[in-house]
This record gives C-alpha cells, structure tokens and sequence, in this order.
C-alpha cells in the first residue's frame, strides 16, 4: 500500500506538482489562521489611563476642575489628556473602572457584546431603597429577574398603546401649567396682556417665573398619576426618595467606590437615612396599593399599578411579590419625572439664548395650530422642526450624560484591551454627543443638522444614543418623549419668552448639575408673555 502511495505521488512528476502547490496553498492557510488567531487573543497592552495612587486610584484627578459636580465633562477631558478616547481605565477607590467615549467603542459595548456588558454593579442606596435587594429594573443585574421585568415593562407598562391610553392626563396637566404661567404672567404685572385689565402695574417681573420647578411638578404629576391615577401620594416623602436614587444613582459615592468597607454605610449614618426613607416610601405606597384595589371597582381604569397588580400569573415565572411591585411603580416615578423635565429645561434654555430659532420653532407651531386655541397631541407630528430642535438640546445635554453604569461577568476584550471581570463601565454619551469626527461645530447648538437626516435616539445610531442602546437600553422613551414634545409646544404657542431684568439671551447662565439626571444649576427664571 505504501509503495503504491509512492508511486503515485512521487513517480508521476505532475502529481508531485499537484501536491508540492497543495502543501504550499496548506501552509499558507495554516499561516493566516495562526495569525489571525493570534489578534484574536487578548492582547496584554495595558489599557490606557491616567496614572493611580495608593488607595484612592484615581478620584484625584476625576475631582480636579469641578470633576465631581460635572463627572461627564471631566472624564472626557481626562480620556482626551491620556489619549485614551475610546477606552479608558481608572481605578475609583478600590474598584476598576472603564469609560468609553467614542460612538465605535459605544458600538462594541452595546451591540457587539451587550450580553457581556448586561449587568449593572451593585450601588448600595438603590440597594435599601428597593426594600433590600434590587427588586427593580435598572438597577437589577442582569438575569431572570430583571428579564421578566423589562419584558413587563416593554410590552405592557411602557408600550405605545399603554403610553397612549394616558394621552387625556398629559393634556390635562399641562393645560394646568398653561393656566398656571398666565396667572403667574399676571402677577409679575407690566408684562403681560393682562395686565391693563388688572390694572396691575407691581412690575416685579425681575425675579420672573421659575419655570424649572413648574415643569418639573408637572412632569412630576403626570408620572404620579400614570402609575397610580391620583397625584395625593406623591408627597415630600416619595419625592425626596426618588431624589436621592437620582444624587446616587452614578454610584460615585464612597459606599459604592469601597464596598468592602461594609461598615461604612452604618458608620456614617447613610443607611440608617435610607432605611428610614425606605420605609417611609413603602407605608406611602401601601396606602396607594390598598385605596387603588378599591378604586378600581368603581373607575376600571387601568393605570401601571393595576397592570402589575393583576397580572396573569399563569404568563410569569417568578411572582411578582410586593415588594417587586413597589420597586417597579418607584422607578416608574423616577424616570417618568426627572428626565423629561430636564429635557423641557435646558429645551427651554437653548432657544431663549437662540432667539432665531426660537423664532422659527415658534413660527413652525403658529402654522400648526394656528388659531384653534389649543395644541393637540394627536397633531404634533407635524411639528418637524421642533423634533430637530429636541434632538439638538438631547444631543447636548443628554440627561443621562453617562447612561447607568454597566458590569461585565467575565473577563472580556473591548477594542483590544483586556477588560477584567467586574469592571464598572461608563460609556460618556455627552462626550459622544459632541465628538467632531461626527458632529460638525459639535459644541453648537444647531438644530438645522437634523433636518432630512435619519440619526435618531432610538439605539441604532452610536454617536447619537440619549437613551442608551441594546439591551439596557431606556425602555420609556415614548413616555417620556411624550410629554417632552406636548409641553414644549405649548410653552411656545401660549407665550413669548423673555429674561426678567437685563439679561442678555447670550449671557444666561447654562452650569450643569449632575444626578441621575443632568439639570440646570440655576432655575430656569423667565417671564413668560400670552400671545393667544
Ligand atoms: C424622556 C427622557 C428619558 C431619558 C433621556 C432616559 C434615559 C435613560 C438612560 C440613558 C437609561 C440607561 C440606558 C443604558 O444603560 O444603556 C435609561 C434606563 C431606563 N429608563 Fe429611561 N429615560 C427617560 C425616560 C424614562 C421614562 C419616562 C421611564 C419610565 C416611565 C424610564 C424608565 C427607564 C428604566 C426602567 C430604565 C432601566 C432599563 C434597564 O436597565 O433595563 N425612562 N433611561
């Protein structure tokens, strides 16, 4: 048999040709395999980063020019400093942290390997807010339970039919905040059309109206009584709890940077604070949950705390005890009232220091509505313009400017760099917003960008992503946006805008404060003059 091989193969000469160009074409395979194989592996290039001391790692040099109170801004600067764009490495106390702040780096997190980067890190408030676990949704690490969750929340709580069967509430609250500006146009006196009725010359309009707190109780409000068709219960004590996840939510505080310190919460009073807060926040909601099941004999109606509270259990796999139910209508809260007030805020802003959009947004809603008297949600989606002027303000001053942070289980390559398991990572959607490889006079607002052009906020576009993307990704856009759109186009139909005093539209002041949402430092004070 050997012979024969041999003969065959060496005796004919074209056969050893043949097998000489196939050994070759063998190898040659062999070879690109190897190497390709060999970029594969995880390379042991240290990741990019500022250099750490002792101890504290990093928190240095994240606390220099104001970094605490506006983390996004410093860890961008920090990222451009260190050559470290698309991913860098801090040690934040004893923790090792990774921030990513280019739209292809934001890709390999979220797309290429969201599985991998799913989970959220332990931050401790949400922790015994939640009623001692984390009982809630965004804060869950990634799993059955957070899976059963979201899958609630998309195709019930949140999804386009339930967000429109809520429509009459967000038309009646912010009907009452138009009312409520004209009344406040009144009083600051001089101002307004009102005011030779009234006779009412107390010009007081120095001050002008805070128009940051008005929003946000209304937001506020339409939250409340989406989740539980009364604002009764949305009192000091719910507030301030939905307050405090917000301040924590970065998980920048010392109890999440040294967790390993388990008596430091204790010692310095933080979780005897929350403690107290938590149950609070739950006899509140007890006393909702128990008026609600009466109530619903009489109205039927169907607001997000009867959904969870009748669900079908046959549908589920875990129950949905108590304590998960509370979680969930908290959170509901949280996001349904902090971030859409922010986005009316800073919205608001910008056009009052761009006159001539503010013109042509105000002119777009005047052709809309011309003089029917009011503004119907049903017909906001003629308003094109106003849509490219949200999405500059979101694009600018996302409210998430970080999203919420992100864990990976294992150890994992980002971008060639080796990422060691329970890594807490950033990915710096501010940063992304104004890169200049995407965004041309990135740092301008310039709402004209968007007209005909299909970027949107709906996850599939990396330099644009407000909301986040993949499978973390915000599932209560539409709620929010919502009302982001109805309020912005009545305050621009009901009212001319002015400064009170001599401010300048170029001088108003736009300093960030950072919590889970990125609001205006100061208030917002305007004087807000009738037109219809
Ligand atoms: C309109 C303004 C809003 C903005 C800008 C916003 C932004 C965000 C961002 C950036 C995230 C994190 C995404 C990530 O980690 O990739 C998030 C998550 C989340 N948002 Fe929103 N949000 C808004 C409105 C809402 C509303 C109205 C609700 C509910 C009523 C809501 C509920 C949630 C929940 C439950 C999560 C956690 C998702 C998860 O971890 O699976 N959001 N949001």
């Amino acid at each position: 048999m050997a012979a024969t091989i041999n003969s065959i193969f060496f005796n004919d000469p074209s056969i050893g040709l043949l097998t000489f160009t196939a050994t070759i074409f063998t190898a040659f395979l062999i070879t690109i395999v190897i190497v390709r194989n060999s970029k594969k592996r995880p390379t042991t290039v240290p990741l990019p980063g500022p250099w750490k001391l002792p101890v504290i790692g990093n928190l240095h040099q994240l606390a220099m020019n104001g970094g605490y109170s506006q983390p996004h801004r410093r860890l961008s600067e920090l990222a451009r400093q260190y050559g470290a764009a698309d991913v860098m490495s801090l040690q934040l106390g004893e923790l090792p942290h990774v921030v990513v702040s280019t739209p292809e780096a934001a890709r390999q997190v979220m797309k290429t390997h969201d599985l991998a980067f799913a989970s959220r890190p332990a931050i401790f408030a949400p922790y015994i807010l939640y009623g001692g676990g984390y009982n809630d949704i965004a804060f869950a690490p990634y799993g059955e339970h957070w899976r059963q969750l979201r899958k609630i929340c998309t195709v019930e709580l949140l999804s386009a039919k339930r967000v429109q069967s809520f429509r009459w509430i967000r038309e009646e609250e912010v009907a009452k905040l138009v009312v409520r500006l004209r009344e406040a146009a009144v009083e600051l006196g001089g101002r307004s059309k009102y005011a030779d009725l009234l006779n009412n010359n107390n010009n007081n309009s120095d001050e002008g109206v805070d128009l940051s707190r008005m929003v946000g109780e209304m937001t506020g409000f339409v939250a409340a009584r989406a989740a539980f068709g009364t604002i009764r219960g949305l009192n000091q004590a719910l507030l301030t709890i939905v307050e405090t996840i917000s301040d924590v939510v970065a998980g920048f505080r010392i109890s999440d940077l040294y967790p390993s310190l388990t008596f430091l919460p204790a010692l310095t009073g933080f979780k005897g604070k929350l403690e107290k807060m938590h149950q609070e926040a739950d006899s509140i909601l007890d006393a909702i949950i128990h008026e609600r099941k009466s109530q619903r004999q009489i109205d039927h109606k169907d607001y997000l705390i009867d959904v969870l509270l009748n669900f079908d259990p046959s549908q589920l796999r875990f129950p949905l005890t108590m304590k998960v139910i509370k979680a969930v209508i908290l959170e509901m809260l949280l996001g349904g009232n902090d971030t859409s007030s922010k986005i009316v805020e800073w919205t608001m802003s910008e056009l009052i220091k761009h006159p001539k959009v503010m013109q042509n947004v105000q002119d777009e809603v005047k052709q809309a509505f011309g003089e029917k008297g009011n503004v119907e949600e049903a017909s906001l989606h003629q308003l094109k313009y106003l849509d490219c002027v949200i999405k500059e303000t979101l694009r600018l001053h996302p409210p998430g400017p970080l999203l919420l942070p992100r864990e990976n289980d294992e150890k994992m390559e980002l971008c060639g760099y080796e990422i060691p398991a329970k890594t807490k990572l950033f990915v710096n959607a501010w940063a992304i917003g104004r890169d200049p490889r995407y965004w041309d006079k990135a740092e301008e607002f310039y709402p004209e960008r968007f007209i005909g052009s299909s970027t949107d906020y709906k996850g599939n576009d990396f330099h644009f992503i407000p909301f986040g993307a993949g499978r973390r990704m915000c599932p209560g856009y539409d709620f929010g946006m919502e009302v982001v759109k109805l309020t912005l186009a009545n305050l621009l139909y009901h009212f001319r805008w002015e400064l009170p005093g001599d401010l300048k539209p170029e001088s108003l002041d736009m300093t960030e404060c950072f919590g889970a949402s990125v609001g205006r430092k100061y208030a917002l004070r305007v004087i807000p003059v009738p037109v219809q």
